[in-house]
Parts: structure tokens; sequence; C-alpha cells
């Protein structure tokens, strides 16, 4: 049997992973570690599976950040597409608890059927692309236990490690917050820029985006006028307020991302996290320049900037619900140390019905909005608290609820009292 270099060095460490298989968003994941010898107690882990249903699971596990991005998100298609429809597929990480950058995402499939589909195709993806691949089986004393894939010379596929699954205690850090350090949040210029670089021969786009990028103006730490930005979910009254301080105060407004990279936002909204937040990441830091530039003439207020791209980017990353967020503090929450920081943050903060009814009055589908707002109700909880998490330049609620006037009054009560305008 011959295997790659890679691939040995890894296996010699699969017994120190755990795994996290997410069988329900709403609930903990399921924790399970592997042991080479059975032990005496067994503990039946899968407690919604069957135990004559058929098992798998499978790990992306290239060290280019870039390229296990692209694969993993192209994968779950796939999975869908070519498995049997029985099959089901729930999220599953592999990961040395606790310690960063240790998570290899990927599935854990169910498969009830006894067809051969669901094995050919996890026998091609181990010999093509960079996936452990691993099936279950249940004894019959209700213990399961983990067969890790490996092909031989001549391409057959054979399971050639035989672990015990053992329960495991729920981590301190959830799996899903190991990895966001420039992987879904960049903390500085230079590391989404390398990414966007990385990305040239793919996405053609790069290149146009790296050129404006090249070109921004230049940011000053201090600005003679004050920097306002206001936050807050889509609908929360950004753009009504940002264009009524404009006026109040003789501002300039500016947005994040600039209006320069609208041709480009679609395109990479479509990409994975890395790549799609190394976007924003960089519109920040155009937007910067263009900041410094106007503060020197009048107020700047700026709707959007660092506190969204971190609290979206973390909130889509961290799985299931508010309490697996880093805890506050983290440093995942921490400001750019070369990104121009605003004089004062203001997050605006709105109750979900009355959000709705602005998104309707938007005349947004109500139906369509109303099941959004449900499934993606935990979402919308940790971008709120992300944003009170992340720790730079003050960032104050305010309650968007009242009048657009009165909205107007308090932020400019506020803006007076802290940036004396
Ligand atoms: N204080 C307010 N009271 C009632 N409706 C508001 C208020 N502020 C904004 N709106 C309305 O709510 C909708 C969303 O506001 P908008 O400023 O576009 O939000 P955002 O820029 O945060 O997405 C718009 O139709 C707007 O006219
Ligand atoms: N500075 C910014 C601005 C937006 N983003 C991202 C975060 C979210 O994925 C979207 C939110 O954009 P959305 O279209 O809802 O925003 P507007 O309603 O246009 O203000 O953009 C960002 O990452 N950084």
């Amino acid at each position: 049997m011959k295997m790659t270099r890679r691939m040995m060095s890894r296996l010699g460490q699969w017994s120190s992973y755990a795994f996290a298989v997410e069988f329900d968003t709403k609930s903990d994941p399921i924790y399970f570690s592997l042991n080479a010898k059975k032990s005496k107690e067994v503990q039946q882990v899968f407690k919604n599976v069957d135990a004559n249903e058929r098992c798998y699971s499978l790990h992306v596990y290239s060290d280019d950040n870039f390229q296990r991005a692209r694969f993993f998100g192209g994968l779950k298609n796939k999975l869908l597409k070519e498995l049997p429809s029985e099959c089901k597929v729930a999220e599953m990480s592999a990961f040395q608890p606790n310690v960063r950058d240790s998570v290899m995402r990927g599935y854990f499939l169910k498969d009830t059927t006894k067809s051969s589909v669901t094995e050919r195709l996890l026998g091609e993806l181990l010999r093509n692309d960079p996936v452990y691949v691993c099936s279950y089986l249940c004894g019959e004393d209700s213990g399961w236990t983990q067969h890790l894939w490996s092909h031989t010379e001549d391409g057959r596929v054979e399971a050639s490690e035989t672990y015990y699954v053992e329960p495991a205690e729920k981590p301190e850090h959830h799996p899903s917050t190991l990895n966001i350090i420039n992987s879904d949040v960049f903390y500085s210029f230079d590391d989404a820029y390398k990414v966007l670089k990385q990305c040239r021969d793919i996405i053609p786009e790069s290149k146009d985006v790296l050129d404006l990028v090249d070109q921004r103006l230049e940011s000053k730490e201090e600005t003679a006028f004050p920097v306002i930005v206001i936050e807050g979910l889509d609908a929360t009254g950004k753009t009504t307020l940002t264009e009524s301080l404009k006026e109040a105060l003789g501002a300039t407004l500016l947005r994040s991302p600039p209006q320069c990279l609208s041709p480009w936002r679609a395109r990479f909204d479509a990409e994975p996290p890395v790549i799609r937040r190394a976007f924003y990441a960089l519109g920040n830091y155009l937007t910067a320049g263009q900041i410094s530039h106007e503060a020197r003439r009048a107020p700047v207020i700026v709707d959007r900037y660092w506190h969204s791209t971190a609290a979206y980017a973390i909130a889509t990353a961290v799985g299931g619900k508010v309490r697996n967020l880093p805890q506050a503090g983290s440093k995942v929450y921490v400001w750019p140390g070369d990104l121009l920081m605003p004089s004062l943050v203001l997050l605006l903060q709105l109750n979900p019905q009355e959000r709705v009814r602005r998104l309707q009055v938007r005349g947004q589908d109500k139906t369509t909005e109303e099941e959004e707002l449900e499934a993606n109700s935990l979402f919308r909880q940790k971008v709120e608290e992300t944003f009170q998490r992340i720790q730079g330049p003050a960032c104050i609620t305010v309650d968007a609820s009242p009048s657009a006037d009165q909205v107007l009054r308090q932020v400019l009560l506020l803006i007076r009292d802290k940036c004396h305008l």
C-alpha cells in the first residue's frame, strides 16, 4: 500500500483528533473521540442513527487555506447531486480540542440505501481529492467503530485503520471558532491582500480589485474632523440616518465597501468565505483612504465598516447558538492594528418585528422575508452580539425604533457629546 508523505504524517495524528457532528443546528453537536482499544464500558455515541444504517465521514485536509475553501465549497453540492436522495448529509469537523487552526471541515453521511453509489463516490473522492474518508459500523454491543480508508497503489480502496468511537466532552471552544483568524476575519491589510493575489488565476476579477486597492489613498491615523460609523443589520435605518446626518452636520458620507467595488460585489459574494471576506476587508482599507482624505475638510459619516465585516463573518462561521461564539475579550474581536479607527461607532438596534415591517415597506416579499427571519434568527442574534463584543473604537447602541426624526435627534446629541461637534 502506498500513501503520500503528507497522508502518513496526518495519519500518525489521526487518533488525537476529536470530532463534532452537527445533526441539528439548534442543539449542541455530538462530540466523539477515538480509541485504538475497546474500552470496558461501551457507550452508544450516535443515538439518532440506526445500528443498520451505513455511515461515513469525509474531511478536507489541504494545508492551503485557499484550495481547501474552494474544494469544501463545491463538495456539498457534489454530494447532494451525486449521492442517493435518501442519504442525509450533516456538517462535521475533525479538530484538536482548543487548538487554533486545527479544524478539518467535512461531512457526516447517513445512508439508508444499500446502494453501492455512495461507496463508489467516496472511493473516487479519496483517490482524487484532498479528503480523508471513514466508514462507521455499529457492533452487536451497540458500540461504534470508525474505519479510516486508504487506497492502494493499484487503486483499490481499503479500510486500513480501525478505532473505537467514544463520546467526548464538549470542548471549551466550539470547533467552528478555531479557524476564524485569517480564514474568516483578517487583521491586517497584507493578510487580506495575499488571499486575493492567490486567486488571480482562478478569479480574474481579483486583479481589477487589487489594481484599485494598489491605487488607494493613503490613510493617516489622526484625522482633523471626527469620523462616525453607523452600523446595524439590514433595514435598521442606516441609509436614512446617514443621509440625514450628512445634511445636519455638513458631513461627507462614505460607505464600505465603497461604490468603486460594486461591480465585483456579487462575484465575490458567490465565493467561499475566505475569499469573500478578504474582498470586504480590502474594501475597508479603500474606505479608510477616502475617510482620511475627506476628514481633513469636514466630519465623515460612514455607512458600515469593520464591525460589519467582522460580525457577519464570525456569525456565519460559528455554527449553532450564540453561546458558541468566541468569548468576549477573545482576539477575534480586536480591531486590526493597521486600519484607521473611527472616533465613534453607533449601532442601530431594532426588534425583529419592526425590522420585518420595514423590510416589507421597502418592498420585500412578506412571506419570504418572514421565513428568512425565522430561519436566521440565530444568525441575527450572533451578528448583534458580535457587533457589541468588538473592541477598539467605542460602540454605542442606539434604539432605532422611534421615528426617523427622533433617531436623528438622539444620534446628534450623542455625537455632540462624544465628538464635541
Ligand atoms: N426611524 C424609522 N422609522 C420608520 N421607518 C424607518 C426609519 N428609518 C428608516 N425607515 C424605513 O425603513 C426602511 C429601511 O431603512 P434603510 O435606511 O434603508 O435601512 P438600512 O440602510 O439599514 O438597510 C426604509 O424603507 C426606511 O424608509
Ligand atoms: N464593510 C462591510 C460592509 C458589508 N459587509 C458585508 C457583510 C454582509 O455579508 C453584507 C451586508 O450587506 P447588505 O447588503 O445587507 O448591506 P446594506 O443593507 O446594503 O447596508 O456585506 C462587510 O463584510 N463589510
